[in-house]
């Protein structure tokens, strides 16, 4: 086990590149089974999530090769073997795996799935999508088993505005018979570069990106290459992070429409952001203003984002309110943050942030991904070193965190826990 150690105080300066986005690259990867050759997805982050889905995909029989953030799949072995425990609970995403085997094989076996813990999650919408389009779902022993004779086209409207659900029912749908319209579908970028990827493999997609997809079905889907998005979320963090300590940071290989809440909070707030195509400049403010935020389905505010950002208003003037309206316990940061000495109160599904606090360096804990990333922009702005436990989240969804992190000027290094250290971790 190890922690990570940020040094706070020093200015971030100079240029990093992002990496392609996690929340694609998770879907990508399952969806390369569908094919009957060779695919082939450029630009993926080098990330415990990615390095997981592809054993997993070894496990059922697909040839897998990973190098130079180019992986290669070869689905043409692929079996459809159940995947009931093990690896699928380490990741979210696994639940991929349901609507990739279904629209392959018309069956699957997939353990429900883990990922951040942020309050429940169910996947009520998957099933509703899956039954739909003819398969017979039960959940049996904490797995979930999917079974059809064959799929048909449907029309489904989904209750809840959902990525996971959006992703899965296109899986599943680009072999089924006939049309699928998902209705009230998520916007995500993700989702269109999901479509995107299927779309070169020969399926047939039309509105993705909207709210009303509509998918034909085909009776075989093709080898492709395909090149990942940018992650906004990643960027989101760095964005965050120069806002927080840098003079001047450029942030490259982004899509700056896919950032525009975030771009539009930071103005709010006081930092200039000048924008590029595929390039920011960020120059930070010294006097940041407090401001509200509502995470919000895309295009609003990314929850994702919801963790660092709280970070950076403590160091805003006045009081911030940051509301999570996607997930009802996103705030396992707040307790981390205030060992920091923040001053910020959870009230139901808000966090009251005062400003102007100084944060001091202390032992914290990252509890999930942004709480990790949260905690690391804390780190950069306090005063002395934070110590951060938990990695494992924040190696799910950051390549080379520390290496970014010092090429901007940042003093930051992993060292391993002692044993004592490492019981007190576990036993937290
Ligand atoms: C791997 C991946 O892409 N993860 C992202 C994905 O997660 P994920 O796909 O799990 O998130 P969803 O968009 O499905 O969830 C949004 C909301 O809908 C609810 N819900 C979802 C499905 C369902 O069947 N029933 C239901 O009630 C969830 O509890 C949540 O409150 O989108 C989230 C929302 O942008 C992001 O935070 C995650 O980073
Ligand atoms: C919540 C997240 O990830 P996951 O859905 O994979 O747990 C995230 O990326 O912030």
């Amino acid at each position: 086990m190890e922690k990570l150690m940020v040094e706070g105080g020093y200015p971030l300066n100079g240029k990093i590149h992002i990496s392609g986005a996690k929340n694609s690259a998770v879907a990508l990867i399952p969806a390369a089974i569908l094919a009957d050759s060779t695919v082939k997805i450029d630009n993926l982050p080098r990330i415990s999530d990615v390095e997981i889905l592809a054993d997993l995909l070894e496990d059922i029989g697909a040839e897998v090769s990973y190098e130079n953030q180019v992986m290669t799949v070869n689905p043409a072995g692929v079996i459809p073997m159940p995947l009931p425990n093990g690896r699928v609970k380490r990741l979210r995403a696994s639940y991929y795996m349901m609507g990739a085997m279904l629209g392959k094989f018309k069956r699957a076996a997939i353990g429900l799935p883990g990922g951040c813990n942020l309050g429940p999650r169910p996947i009520d919408q998957h099933i509703k999508g899956f039954e739909a389009l003819g398969a017979r779902v039960t959940n049996e022993h904490g797995a979930i088993y999917l079974r059809a004779d064959k799929l048909t086209g449907a029309r489904i409207y989904l209750d809840v505005v959902s990525v996971g659900a959006t992703i899965n029912i296109m899986l599943a749908a680009v072999r089924a018979e006939g049309r699928t319209i998902i209705e009230n579908a998520a916007k995500e970028p993700e989702i269109i570069d999901v479509a995107t990827l299927l779309t070169s493999m020969g399926a047939r997609i039309k509105g993705a990106g909207t709210n009303v997809i509509r998918i034909d079905g085909v009776e075989s889907l093709h080898g492709c290459a395909h090149p990942i998005i940018p992650d906004r979320i990643e960027a989101g963090t760095y964005i965050i992070a120069a806002a927080a300590k840098g003079s001047e940071v450029i942030i490259d290989n982004v899509i700056p429409d896919h950032l525009e809440s975030l771009i539009a909070k930071l103005r709010e707030m006081g930092v200039q952001i000048d924008v590029g195509d595929d390039q920011l400049l960020i120059r930070s403010s010294p006097k940041l203003k407090s401001v509200d935020i509502k995470t919000l389905v895309h295009p609003g505010f990314p929850t994702d984002l919801q963790q660092p950002i709280t970070s950076l208003l403590t160091k805003a003037q006045g009081t911030s309110i940051v509301t999570d309206t996607i997930y009802n316990a996103r705030f396992k940061h707040v307790d981390e943050l205030r060992r920091m000495g923040a001053d910020i109160k959870v009230e139901g599904r808000s966090a009251l942030i005062n400003g102007k606090t100084r944060l001091q360096g202390a032992r914290v804990k990252a509890s999930d991904l942004r709480a990790g990333a949260a905690l690391v922009i804390a780190g950069l702005m306090a005063e002395g070193i934070t110590e951060i436990t938990g990695l494992e989240h924040i190696d799910r969804g950051y390549e080379d965190l520390e290496s970014k992190l010092l090429s901007l000027g940042a003093k930051v290094w992993r060292e391993g826990l002692t044993e004592e250290e490492a019981e007190q971790v576990k036993s937290s």
